[in-house]
Parts: C-alpha cells; sequence; structure tokens
C-alpha cells in the first residue's frame, strides 16, 4: 500500500519532509500540501500534488489519508485537533502545542478517538547513537543512571525570529524529551541559570544552562547555546553508579591542513539527524499505513511543554519550578513486551 499524505507548512522542515518523503523514502506519496503563503506551496509539491487553501480543506480531503503538520507551533492545536476528528494519523513537528491546556486538549481528544493517531517529531528518538546510548543505560550493566549532561548549541539563530524565550520553549523541548527517554524518567522540577550574555547577539539572551529533577533522583544539567558560532554540535553522557556511557563523535571526514587536523561539525540539524528524521518517518509511515501512530506520542509533547512552561517560570523565580503532571492515561502506557523490542531490556541494577 502507498500511503497519500499531505502536509501543512512548507517552510524549511517541511520542505525537508517533502524531499524525503518523495526521493528517500517508499510507501508513501505527497498528494496534497497547504502553507499560507500559498506560493511556497505550490512550489514545494510534487507534480500532481494538491495545493489546499486551508489546512481544514487539506485534512478532511478524502485523498488524504495521513497528514505532517510543519507549521508553526501556536497553529498546531487546532490543526491536530482536525485531524484526531477526522480520525487520520498525524505526525506533528515539536513543538507539539503551546500551552499545557492545549496539550490537554490533544490527549483527551486522542483517548476519545479510542486510539494513537499522534506522533510528534522528537527525532533523536530514532537516531542510531542515541538508541545504543539508550540500550546500554537499559542493559543494567553501568548501574542505576544517575547524571545525564546534554549539551545543545546551535551556530546561530535568525535575528527578530528567535526570542529570548524560544531556547527554552523551541530549543529545550528536545533535551526534555531525550531524558525522559533515556532515563525512562519523568522530570518533576526545572531550574535555569543564565551565565554571562554571550555577545554574539546581544538582542537575546543566551546561553542557558537549565537543570531537570527527574522522578528518580537524578539530575539532567543542559547547556543551550544558540549562537555558539562554530557550528551544530549535540552532545550527552550518562554518569551511572558503575560507568559512564555517551554518544560517540559523528564520523566526519579528518582534513589535515595547515590549519591542523579537524573534522568538519554539522551545519544545522537537517545534516546532524539525517538518518534519525528518515528513520523517524520510515516508522512513521508504517504505523500510519496501519491506522496509528508510533514513538513519541501527545503524553510525549504534554510533558516537554510542561517543562518548557517550567523553565520559563524557573527564568522569572530564580528558583525551582515543580512540574504536575496528570496520571498518565492508559493508551500512552507502551505494552512490555513492544517495550522490550524497541528498547532493550528493562532497567535492572548491575548484579541484581
Ligand atoms: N524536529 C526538528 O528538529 C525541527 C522542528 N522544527 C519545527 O517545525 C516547525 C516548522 O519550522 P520551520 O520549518 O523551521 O519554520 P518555517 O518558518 O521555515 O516554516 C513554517 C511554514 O509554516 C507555514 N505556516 C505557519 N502557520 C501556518 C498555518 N496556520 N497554516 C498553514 N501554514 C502555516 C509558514 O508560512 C511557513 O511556510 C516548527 O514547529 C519548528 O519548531 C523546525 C526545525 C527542526
Ligand atoms: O527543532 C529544532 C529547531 O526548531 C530549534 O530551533 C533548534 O534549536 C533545534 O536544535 C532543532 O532541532
Amino acid at each position: 500500500m502507498t500511503l497519500s499524505v499531505g502536509v501543512i507548512g512548507t517552510g524549511m522542515i517541511g520542505r525537508d519532509h517533502i524531499r524525503r518523503l518523495t526521493q528517500v523514502l517508499s510507501g508513501v506519496k505527497i498528494v496534497a500540501a497547504t502553507d499560507i503563503d500559498r506560493g511556497r506551496a505550490e512550489a514545494a509539491v510534487p507534480d500532481g500534488a494538491e495545493v489546499f487553501d486551508t489546512p481544514r480543506a487539506l485534512i478532511q480531503s478524502d485523498k488524504v489519508q495521513a497528514i505532517v503538520i510543519c507549521s508553526w507551533g501556536p497553529a498546531h492545536e487546532e490543526q491536530l485537533l482536525a485531524c484526531i476528528a477526522a480520525g487520520k494519523p498525524v505526525f506533528c513537528e515539536k513543538p507539539m502545542v503551546t500551552s499545557e491546556a492545549a496539550a490537554l486538549r490533544v490527549i483527551e481528544a486522542e483517548i476519545a478517538s479510542g486510539r494513537r493517531l499522534v506522533q510528534v517529531g522528537f527525532m533523536r528518538r530514532f537516531d542510531a547513537d542515541y538508541r545504543r546510548l539508550k540500550a546500554v543505560i537499559n542493559g543494567g550493566t553501568l548501574g542505576a543512571p544517575l547524571m545525564y549532561h546534554s549539551v545543545h548549541r546551535n551556530a546561530s539563530v535568525p535575528a527578530g525570529l528567535y526570542t529570548s524565550e524560544m531556547p527554552l520553549n523551541d530549543t529545550l523541548v528536545h533535551d526534555a524529551d531525550i531524558s525522559r527517554w533515556l532515563l525512562s524518567d519523568e522530570i518533576t522540577g526545572v531550574e535555569v541559570r543564565l551565565p554571562r550574555r554571550s555577545r554574539q547577539n546581544e538582542e537575546l539572551r543566551d546561553p542557558h544552562l537549565v537543570l531537570l529533577h527527574m522522578g528518580s533522583g537524578a539530575i539532567v544539567d543542559v547547556e543551550i547555546s544558540v549562537n555558539i558560532a562554530y557550528g551544530y554540535d549535540i552532545r550527552g553522557e550518562v554518569s551511572c553508579e558503575l560507568g559512564v556511557a555517551a554518544l560517540p563523535n559523528r564520523p566526519a571526514t579528518v582534513i589535515s591542513d595547515a590549519h591542523g587536523i579537524r573534522q568538519a561539525i554539522p551545519e544545522d540539524w537537517r545534516e546532524r539527524f539525517i538518518e534519525a528524521y528518515d528513520q523517524e518517518f520510515r516508522e512513521w509511515i508504517a504505523a500510519a499505513a496501519a491506522g496509528t501512530a508510533t514513538g513519541p506520542s501527545a503524553w510525549d509533547g504534554y510533558a516537554a511543554t510542561l517543562t518548557a512552561d517550567a523553565a520559563l517560570r524557573a527564568v522569572a523565580s530564580g528558583g525551582l519550578e515543580r512540574i504536575s503532571m496528570i496520571e498518565k492515561p492508559r493508551l500512552y502506557e507502551i505494552p512490555a513486551v513492544l517495550a522490550a523490542e524497541q528498547f532493550g531490556a528493562p532497567f535492572t541494577r548491575a548484579g541484581s
């Protein structure tokens, strides 16, 4: 079966996903697109695909079986709710939504629909290096995870468009999600420290040091630097009771010349996570073709939104901001057998 997909939002990541869905992956075709800038959608779609005037018209079209949302965060809620109402599987880029109330509305609608339809674009979970790191932690030979050090560096961000809240409500959501996933834990509190401001962009509050307090007592520190100049640099290291497990450096050609020995650093996320995005969509296509979703869920989108909100409050208060989640609905519990297949054996202490 070939899955017929409509794309909402044909900006930077929307076009990159259209490229992978048309040129890289199989079992899928782009049949429709829409963007508030109609010309942009027309330029982005393959021949034969229809450009719709509104997201609602695209979602309700009989020719569209599943939807990819790549519009701006504040537009996601309405588009997600329309997809759920239409009973169509939907891949939604992060942030899933931009408020706790909106996240709860999405969860409520999905539960009422009776099955998972929403997959959120936390692509790190599909990255082979992160998956190997999780398998080591789950394997238990290093003992319990105590600390996770996450580094999230962007070379630069668009002046005027990327605001001082965005390191916390746009960029941090990836680290929040991967911390919960790697440590199989929930975030219960957030602190933010503001070091000396970088002179790279005087308009922006940058960098941030974020502390995520996990339910188990583990602590995650996240460096978010969005004007680091030298490239897109993502790092992660988990300190456990009996050892440390870290993401490897990315393989890259080693260049030796008059400036020394060096390796290129990715420019941005499209390059660093290219295989992760491909895998994310490979798994989404299979799930959507079966009428459902897989991987990061509306529950995970909700958790990330709560973390972003708490981080923004922590900047204002200067203290620890607690997070309280609703009880996890059964729809979002991963069946144990599936979890074991996906992530390796559940965590056990070494020697136990
Ligand atoms: N998973 C990841 O690593 C990444 C995720 N993203 C997320 O993807 C989304 C899009 O980001 P970019 O492509 O960088 O932004 P962009 O600004 O390049 O593209 C967004 C597009 O959506 C359109 N749009 C906005 N609201 C709309 C609406 N209500 N209806 C129809 N079209 C609408 C805009 O006209 C624009 O063409 C954001 O939520 C962003 O956070 C972006 C980059 C990487
Ligand atoms: O999602 C993304 C961007 O929207 C965001 O602005 C960047 O900071 C992230 O690294 C990237 O993965």
